[in-house]
């Protein structure tokens, strides 16, 4: 069974602080967007722009169903959370899931001129739009939530040990 599933919006830090806590614990990292380059053989631009938003969803959602039967630290997508039976299969499970809150100025830091995250290419406006919106959908899934803008990689990591132990 999974240890954890971290999940938040992009650029949170979920596979950053992911492989330092599966590090740290002598855990196999999981990571959700590598599961799906892995399962369909194409890089995630290559996904959105051949296939669309809507057939990558339906990739990472049996991408998830797939992940949860495994061992070790999952890091999600940004955007698992936007598919409903992504949400009910979180929920349901009893593994910890952890949101990783981070504000919109520091996604938009972080990831500057990042070219590997599609949603992010619309600009500054659309990406404020898309994490007002997404507030509320990981706030149902999550057990636990960690702010993080100001925090490392390894405070972070040590924050989700002490929650979990
Ligand atoms: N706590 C942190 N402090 C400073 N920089 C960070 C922190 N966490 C992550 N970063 C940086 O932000 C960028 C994005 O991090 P990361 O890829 O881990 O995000 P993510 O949550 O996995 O995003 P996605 O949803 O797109 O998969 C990387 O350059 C990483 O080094
Ligand atoms: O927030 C999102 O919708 C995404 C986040 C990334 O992790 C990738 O899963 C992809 O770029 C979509
Ligand atoms: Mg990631």
């Amino acid at each position: 069974m999974l240890d954890v599933i971290l999940v938040g919006f992009m650029g949170a830090g979920k596979t950053t602080v992911g492989q330092v806590l599966a590090t740290n614990y002598q855990r196999p990292h999981i990571d959700l967007d590598d599961e799906i380059i892995t399962l369909v053989g194409q890089s995630i631009p290559q996904i959105f722009a051949q296939a669309g938003e809507t057939i990558f969803r339906q990739w990472e959602t049996q991408a998830l169903q797939q992940a949860l039967a495994k061992k070790g630290v999952l890091s999600a997508g940004g955007g698992v959370v936007e598919t409903a039976a992504n949400r009910a299969m979180l929920k349901q499970t009893h593994i910890p899931v952890i949101y990783l809150k981070v504000l919109p100025e520091t996604v938009l830091s972080r990831l500057k001129g990042d070219t590997t995250r599609p949603l992010l290419q619309q600009g500054p406006a659309a990406v404020r739009a898309l994490w007002q919106r997404r507030l509320a959908l990981y706030e149902q899934v999550a057990t636990h939530a960690i702010v993080t803008d100001t925090l490392t990689p390894e405070a972070i990591s040590q924050q989700i040990y002490q929650l979990l132990a």
